[in-house]
């Protein structure tokens, strides 16, 4: 079994178990469910610099990456960056995650958060409302399309925004869908942690206009968002990159002052 396989598996075992501790109908009567939500799309496309910055305690691919930091301060050293919304994985076993981590972030900062997560059921998008995400992520590797439109069309009745991942063509084809806002090119390949700028390269001109394009992962330098503009990205999700340093909002101001307009 690959790692991706693995993460699913644990998944749907720990998805069951929440749900017999929160009903839904609870999720859905939370503070934070009702509320108006913050477009990560619309911030975008018209940022100059397209930063999603990430928290990221560790990860199957490079164990720990950073695990003394208090995701207060990483939150509103995000904001106080410029960057333009903040990613927070929530899976706990293989990210040291939590959805605590996604309610301190909100109320920490007014940056649309995307909660990070494997995403393999409706479930995990009320959550994601209800700890106060206001994008979700879909991964295209563990989904049929018809999963892709249920679970997309249900966060869009939500107000949420949708993030779709892909790593290749076959995925990109499958996964193309109004209810869809951004498309995201991750660069690592999640079965084997190969990790390479050339995947974003190579999928862009695949992608319809109307999306907005991100590129995810591997990206370490100013030069790398210099080499991937051209192919019409907006939006560019750094992790590891900040998470490594003592103050990845410090880290982040630094590498936004350093990318020209
Ligand atoms: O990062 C991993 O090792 C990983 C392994 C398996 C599934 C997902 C994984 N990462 C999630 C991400 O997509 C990244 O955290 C994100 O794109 C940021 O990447 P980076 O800037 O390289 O930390």
């Amino acid at each position: 079994m690959n790692i991706l396989d693995k993460i699913v598996f644990d998944k749907k075992k720990e998805v069951v178990l929440r749900k017999s501790i929160i009903p839904m109908s609870q999720l859905e009567s939370s503070v934070l469910f009702d509320r108006d939500t913050f477009s990560l799309s619309d911030r975008l496309r018209q940022s100059t610099y397209g930063i999603i910055a990430e928290h990221k305690r560790r990860s199957p691919s490079k164990s720990i990456i950073n695990q003394d930091l208090n995701i207060q301060d990483v939150a509103s050293g995000y904001e106080d960056a410029g960057v333009c919304g903040m990613s927070v994985l929530t899976d706990g076993k293989y990210f040291g995650g939590s959805l605590d981590d996604l309610i301190v972030a909100r109320a920490s900062c007014n940056l649309p958060l995307l909660r990070k997560e494997f995403i393999i059921d409706d479930y995990q998008i009320i959550e994601a409302k209800a700890y106060g995400a206001d994008v979700i992520l879909l991964i295209a590797a563990i989904l049929t399309r018809t999963e892709i439109k249920q679970f997309s069309e249900l966060a869009k009745s939500l107000n949420l925004n949708v993030l779709l991942e892909v790593h290749n063509e076959e995925e990109l084809h499958k996964s193309i869908m109004p209810s869809i806002d951004m498309l995201g090119v991750n660069n690592r390949d999640l079965k084997t942690f190969t990790v390479s700028l050339e995947t974003s390269k190579l999928l862009s001109d695949k992608i319809p206009d109307e999306f907005v394009k991100v590129s995810e992962s591997g990206i370490s330098s100013v030069a790398a968002i210099k080499e991937l503009r051209p192919y019409g990205y907006k939006g560019f999700l750094i992790g590891e990159n900040f998470m490594k340093t003592d103050n990845p909002g410090q880290e982040a101001t630094n590498f936004i002052k350093q990318i020209e307009p």
